[in-house]
Parts: structure tokens; C-alpha cells; sequence
């Protein structure tokens, strides 16, 4: 090990993910690529400026891997097994809690082996942190794969600051009640000093759910957006609640739309696209949450009813692979696939695709050039805890031009008001909107985007960490009349 990962660390990140992948290429050498996700493009920047470390999985099975540092990044790999990786990740994370916290948009698997194995694989991370944080150290623990760690550490370490971040949607009391292990999970978030939500719906769901499962004293006051903390009185300490609306790196996403490089690509782009009227783009890891299916949908009856022009318009779908062995992915991909078959079959012409799509991950800099270049992105989710794609798009639209349009039912809707936001449940809906999008009045266009820019210009990234960071740090007492149990909380309201 080297002096600087011997080092202890004063701030550490700890998510299921490493920032990077150890991929093995087909020469048979390793090398670390970016790792999939909007989680690690947003924890990636904060954990550069404030020079921490990172634990988390290297993004491969069977494979043990000493700490490392990779472009600048102090990385604390957790080994998962091949048993992990199906019981953990695969069965527990994303067959069971995925889904349920996603509304119950497919039916969440209950197993009792996947449940062991996610306890297991939370002491295993829960271990390492212990092991490479300093004497007092800040630990930031993320998302739902890791619920349990925060308690876990308390118990190893109580001398660091723990907080918790969710980075998808926290369900409703009546969906979260069906999970056998509730309150195993409720007790772990617990052992964090503060539980922090992207929307106040999410806070205030939990602060319900401890008052009503678990009988704790909590506030009954609604939480607000960076504000209006709730409180939880747990094992002797008082636990903040709170609400932090993710973002994106604006301001350096704003300067990579603006270069020489990018501005040749998004027109070399626009010309290999054929020059279409307009261009259409959606950018999605390939999930039954993002609504990718249903805009294909939208898209085919349009063109269908001679709605859009297939000469004029084109759409590019880019869709990163993701949990390719989890049985509700693979089936969605076998949807998508013959959906954009079918649309370019019945209304493409040879060497013009109506949809062009990427079942692929995409660099960073080509994505950008997309953003630029799209005059209509497509975000549809049936639900997302944030969607930061939303939010790159319009970093990268200083120039006003383009349109969004937005599902409500994603976190990003609640700041990207001026948007054209739709159901996702009301087809006809989304398809007259995407009409109205495609066919903006430009002096329209460019008031609706210079709102949005505003907003994620000065509502990033940086500022979500510091806003978290900051109510982590103080801990303090809250007065006694504060707090109510259910039972009085039940009184007050009936009272
Ligand atoms: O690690 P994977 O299983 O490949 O999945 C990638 C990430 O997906 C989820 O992202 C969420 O976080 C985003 C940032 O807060 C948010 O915008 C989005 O709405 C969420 O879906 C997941 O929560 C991450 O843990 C994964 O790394
Ligand atoms: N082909 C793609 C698709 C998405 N992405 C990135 O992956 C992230 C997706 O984040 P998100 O918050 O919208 O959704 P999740 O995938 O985290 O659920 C964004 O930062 C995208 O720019 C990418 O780099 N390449």
C-alpha cells in the first residue's frame, strides 16, 4: 500500500460502486473505465475537491483489489463474490428493493437468502469504512443498496459523523410496509446522524414511517428543500431528516458545451444524422423506470398517424447497459429492441433510420455534443428518484435553444417547472406534448429554457454536498416539546 492510501481519511464516500469499473480488455490487461450511473457523476467531483476516499465495489466478481488510487481518486475496493453479486446486488438490491421503492412498477421478489446475504455484504462495507476513516472522521454512506451500513458503523466506530443519502425515490408507508425486514432497515438508516431524501415526500415518509413502525418520537412538522429539518429521537440521539435535491456540475458542463471540440461534434452529428429537421434524444440506462418503452411508443403512433414526418424528424436513443442478468431487464430489452425494429421498418428509408440506438455506453464529450445538438430530449421515467440526464441537458443549453420534456413523476421535475412536463401514465398526453415540443415557438423555447438554465446554474452539485454537508455537521439537542409519538401525532391531527 502506498503512504498516501496508508493515510487515514478525513472524509469518505462509501457506495455500492467504485467511480470506475475494473474492466478486463480483450488483449487480457485491466483498466478502471467510468462506472455507470448518475450517482457517480455526482459524487465524483465532491470527492476531488475535498480529497477523501471512496469504498465500494470495483464493479467485478471474484476479484480481489488492494486500495488503489486511480486519476487522483483514493479507492477502497469491496470484494462481492459471485453469490453476492446474484444475492446482494442483483436479488436484494434490485429485484426487491429497486422496484418496491419504484412504485411497485414490477412486483418485488421477497427471498430470505438475498436478504442474509445483503446483511453480510453491509458489514463487509461497513468493515472497510471502519477500517480506512480517521479518528472522527465524516463518512457519507449512499443509497439504498447500503441501508444497513450507517448502523453497522455506529456500532464500530462511534466517533465518526455518519451521513445517509438516498438517491431513489422512499415509497410510501403502505408500499414500504410489505418489505419483511422493515424495521432491520428503518434501524440502519437510523445510525446515521443525518437521513437525507432528494424531495421533502421522501423525508416526510420516513419521519411517518418511524413514528408509525417503530413507535419513535419524532417532529410532525412538514420538511422543507434545504430546510426545515426533521428530527427523530433514537437510541438516546436526536437523528436529522432532510431533503437535498440532487444536481449536476453546471458550471463545468456549461464550459464543455461551449468548446471548439464539442460545438464541431453536435454539427458533425447533425450531418451524420442525415441534417434532419429536428433531432429527438433520449439517454437512459436501460431500466423499466425510465420510461424508454412507452416514448417509443408515443414516437411509433405519431408517425403512425402521420403526425411526424420521418423525413424531417429523427430520434436517437441511447440506452447504457445495466443489471443484464436480472430477469425484468432483459425482458425490457427484447421490448425496446423490437419496438425500434419495428419503427424502422415500417418508416425508414434505406441509410435514414427514423431511431438510431446505442445499446452501449457512450463517452462523455459524445454525450455532450448530443445535448447540444438535440432540439427535443425526452425524459419519460414512470418514476426517478432524480434523473440528472434532465439536468445536463439543460447545463448544456446556455445557448437557450431546445426543448424539455420532463416526466412528473421524476425528482427533477419539482425545480424544472418550465418544462414541458407529462404523465407518463397518459400517452396521449405525452404525445401531444412531445408535438408541442418539436414544434415550439422559438421566442417561447428560449423563455422556458433561460428558467431552467437559471435554475440548474445556480442550483448544482456542489451546492447539494455543501447544503448536506453542512446540516450533517452541527449536532445539537432539539427541546422536548418537539417531538410527538404516533399516538399524539394521531391526537393533534383529530383534535
Ligand atoms: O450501479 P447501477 O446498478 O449500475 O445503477 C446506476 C445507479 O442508478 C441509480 O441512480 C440514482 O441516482 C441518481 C443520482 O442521485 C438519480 O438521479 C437517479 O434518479 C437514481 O436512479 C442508483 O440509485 C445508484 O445507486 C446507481 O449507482
Ligand atoms: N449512455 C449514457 C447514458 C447516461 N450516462 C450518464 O449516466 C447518468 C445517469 O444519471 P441519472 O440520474 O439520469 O439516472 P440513473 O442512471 O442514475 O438512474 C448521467 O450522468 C448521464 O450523463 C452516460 O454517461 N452515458
Amino acid at each position: 500500500m502506498s503512504t498516501d492510501l496508508e493515510k487515514l481519511s478525513e472524509f469518505v464516500v462509501v457506495a455500492n460502486r467504485l467511480p470506475v469499473d475494473l474492466e478486463t480488455d480483450e488483449d487480457g490487461s485491466k483498466n478502471w473505465k467510468r462506472s455507470p450511473g448518475g450517482l457517480v457523476t455526482a459524487l465524483e467531483p465532491i470527492l476531488r475537491q475535498r480529497d477523501g476516499a471512496w469504498v465500494g465495489w470495483p464493479g467485478v466478481a471474484d476479484e480481489k483489489v488492494d486500495p488503489i488510487v486511480v486519476d487522483g481518486l483514493r479507492l477502497f475496493p469491496v470484494e462481492l463474490t459471485s453469490q453476492d453479486l446474484a444475492e446482494y446486488y442483483e436479488g436484494f438490491s434490485n429485484d426487491t428493493l429497486w422496484p418496491l421503492y419504484h412504485d411497485v412498477l414490477v412486483a418485488p421478489t421477497f427471498e430470505r437468502s438475498w436478504w442474509h446475504t445483503y446483511v453480510a455484504v453491509n458489514q463487509r462495507f461497513a468493515e472497510e469504512t471502519a477500517r480506512c476513516a480517521a479518528d472522527g472522521a465524516t463518512v457519507w454512506v449512499q443509497d439504498y443498496q447500503l441501508q444497513l451500513v450507517p448502523a453497522m458503523l455506529r456500532e464500530l466506530r462511534p466517533d465518526l459523523t455518519i451521513g445517509f443519502f438516498l438517491h431513489i425515490p422512499f415509497p410510501p408507508v403502505e408500499l414500504f410496509m410489505q418489505l419483511p425486514w422493515r424495521k432491520e432497515i428503518v434501524r440502519g438508516m437510523l445510525g446515521a446522524d443525518l437521513i437525507g431524501f432528494h424531495l421533502p415526500g421522501g423525508a416526510n415518509n420516513f419521519l411517518f414511517l418511524a413514528r408509525k413502525l417503530l413507535g419513535l418520537k419524532t417532529t410532525t412538522a412538514g420538511v422543507g428543500v434545504r430546510s426545515a429539518l426533521g428530527h427523530v429521537d433514537f437510541d438516546s440521539r436526536v437523528v436529522k431528516v432532510g431533503a437535498f435535491p440532487i444536481s449536476v456540475d453546471s458550471a463545468e458542463l456549461e464550459r464543455q458545451s461551449k468548446s471548439d471540440s464539442v460545438l464541431r461534434r453536435a454539427r458533425e452529428l447533425k450531418e451524420e444524422l442525415g441534417n434532419p429537421e429536428k433531432i429527438l434524444l433520449g439517454v437512459d440506462r436501460l431500466d423499466y423506470t425510465k420510461g424508454i418503452d412507452l416514448r417509443l411508443q408515443a414516437l411509433k403512433e405519431l408517425l403512425d398517424e402521420d403526425r411526424l414526418d420521418p423525413e424531417k424528424y429523427t430520434m436517437v436513443q441511447l440506452a447504457t447497459p445495466s443489471r443484464e442478468r436480472v430477469q425484468h431487464y432483459i425482458d425490457l430489452r427484447s421490448v425496446i429492441e423490437e419496438q425500434v425494429g419495428r419503427i424502422n421498418g415500417d418508416h425508414s428509408q434505406i441509410g435514414r433510420p427514423v431511431v438510431h440506438y446505442l445499446y452501449q455506453p457512450v463517452d462523455r464529450e459524445e454525450l455532450i455534443a448530443l445535448f447540444v445538438a438535440a432540439d427535443v430530449m425526452l425524459v419519460t421515467p414512470m418514476r426517478d428518484g432524480m434523473n440528472l440526464v434532465a439536468k445536463e441537458y439543460v447545463a448544456c443549453r446556455g445557448d437557450l435553444g431546445g426543448a424539455l420534456v420532463l416526466s412528473e413523476f421524476t425528482g427533477a421535475a419539482m425545480e424544472l417547472r418550465q418544462s414541458y412536463l407529462v404523465n407518463p401514465h397518459d400517452l396521449d398526453g405525452v404525445k401531444n406534448t412531445i408535438l408541442t415540443a418539436v414544434h415550439q415557438d422559438p421566442k417561447e423555447g428560449r423563455r422556458r429554457m433561460a428558467a431552467l438554465h437559471r435554475q440548474v446554474m445556480t442550483h448544482d452539485v456542489h451546492q447539494w454536498a455543501e447544503s448536506f454537508l453542512t446540516a450533517l455537521a452541527p449536532p445539537g439537542p432539539l427541546p422536548d416539546d418537539q417531538f410527538v409519538t404516533e399516538r399524539e401525532s394521531n391526537f393533534a391531527r383529530n383534535n
